[in-house]
């Protein structure tokens, strides 16, 4: 029997709706892989409705967790570490102590992240200097990085106007750690207003993939932490970058349209779950 793969997943919760891991969870775990979730923050809602209550998690109990499961002997069982949402930069650099713990007891393990760096326009709100981690810390250290393209701009110090732009700049990234970048939404000056696309590059290839631009009033949340989370998840089920990428388009699609035909302003994952596994539509990605 195959082994059900296993993912610590370190992002925000929030108590109403979807954003962090509880846009990703569901969607990780219906796909078939054992989350370990692990919130940086419990927040009442996303921080784009303008205002939420609750509370940031002690960045030393990051660690402490981990231990607690290490006592247990079952971190050797980790296949990967996913980061998002942070509730500030004291947090990212316990993060990283613990993927270095992970890697030491499973040197397989793969580590994920998934830059999220606040924007002040979509009033998506992330504490100071958690920028600075995620350029200076994170980067050096992740196996796969899955930016936006605010992002991958601010990685870059630069903005993209060419889809050729865009893989240069996700390419030069593959020289300061990551092995794998997934822009997970491209932005650029000459971009195509019909399509929604996607980006790949490993040391491989690049690849390209569009799906449709659907209509919201406004903008949901938590797409790009459902995307992250599909995609880490199609890997440790065996998938190549590839098939990882088609796949998780797929799914994210059947979200957002259940999401448009509901006409909410969250996600509908519960009713999209089965659309999540068994996608009707498939996007193929293009090598460029
Ligand atoms: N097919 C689509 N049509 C229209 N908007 C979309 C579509 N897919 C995602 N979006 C929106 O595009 C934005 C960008 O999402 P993305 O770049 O994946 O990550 P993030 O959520 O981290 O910014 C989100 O606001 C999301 O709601
Ligand atoms: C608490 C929280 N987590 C995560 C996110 C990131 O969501 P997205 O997937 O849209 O980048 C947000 C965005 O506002 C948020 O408020
Ligand atoms: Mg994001």
């Amino acid at each position: 029997m195959k082994r059900t793969p296993h993912l610590l997943a370190i992002q925000s919760h929030v108590v109403f709706g979807h954003a962090g891991n509880s846009a990703a969870v569901f969607a990780m775990q219906r796909m078939g892989v054992n989350v370990w979730p692990l919130n940086t923050v419990q927040f009442s809602n996303h921080t784009q409705y303008g205002h939420w209550t609750g509370q940031v998690l002690d960045y030393e109990q990051i660690p402490s967790l981990v231990a607690g499961i290490e006592a247990i002997g079952e971190l050797p069982q980790c296949d990967a570490v996913l980061s998002g949402y942070l509730g500030n930069a004291a947090q990212g650099q316990a993060i990283l102590e613990v993927v270095q713990r992970v890697k030491a007891v499973n040197p397989k393990a793969i580590y994920l992240c998934d830059p999220v760096m606040g924007h002040p326009e979509k009033s998506c709100i992330v504490a100071p200097q958690v920028s600075e981690f995620l350029l200076e810390g994170a980067l050096p250290r992740a196996d796969v990085l899955c930016p936006n393209q605010l992002e991958l701009n601010t990685f870059c110090g630069r903005t993209a106007q060419t889809l050729a732009d865009c893989v240069e700049m996700a390419r030069s990234l593959l020289a300061r750690g990551p092995s794998m970048v997934l822009v997970k939404h491209l932005f650029y000056g000459e971009k195509d207003p019909q399509v929604f696309e996607m980006l790949l590059v490993t040391a491989g290839g690049a690849w390209h993939l569009r799906r449709p631009l659907l209509v919201f009033p406004k903008a949901p949340v938590g797409v790009g932490d459902l995307t992250s989370g599909l995609f880490l998840s199609r890997l440790l089920l065996g998938d190549n970058p590839v098939q990882a990428m088609e796949a998780t388009g797929a799914a994210v699609h059947e979200v957002l349209l259940e999401t448009q035909a509901c006409t909410t302003y969250e996600l509908q994952l519960v009713r999209a779950q089965d659309r999540i596994v068994y996608p009707r539509e498939r996007f193929a990605a293009v090598a460029l």
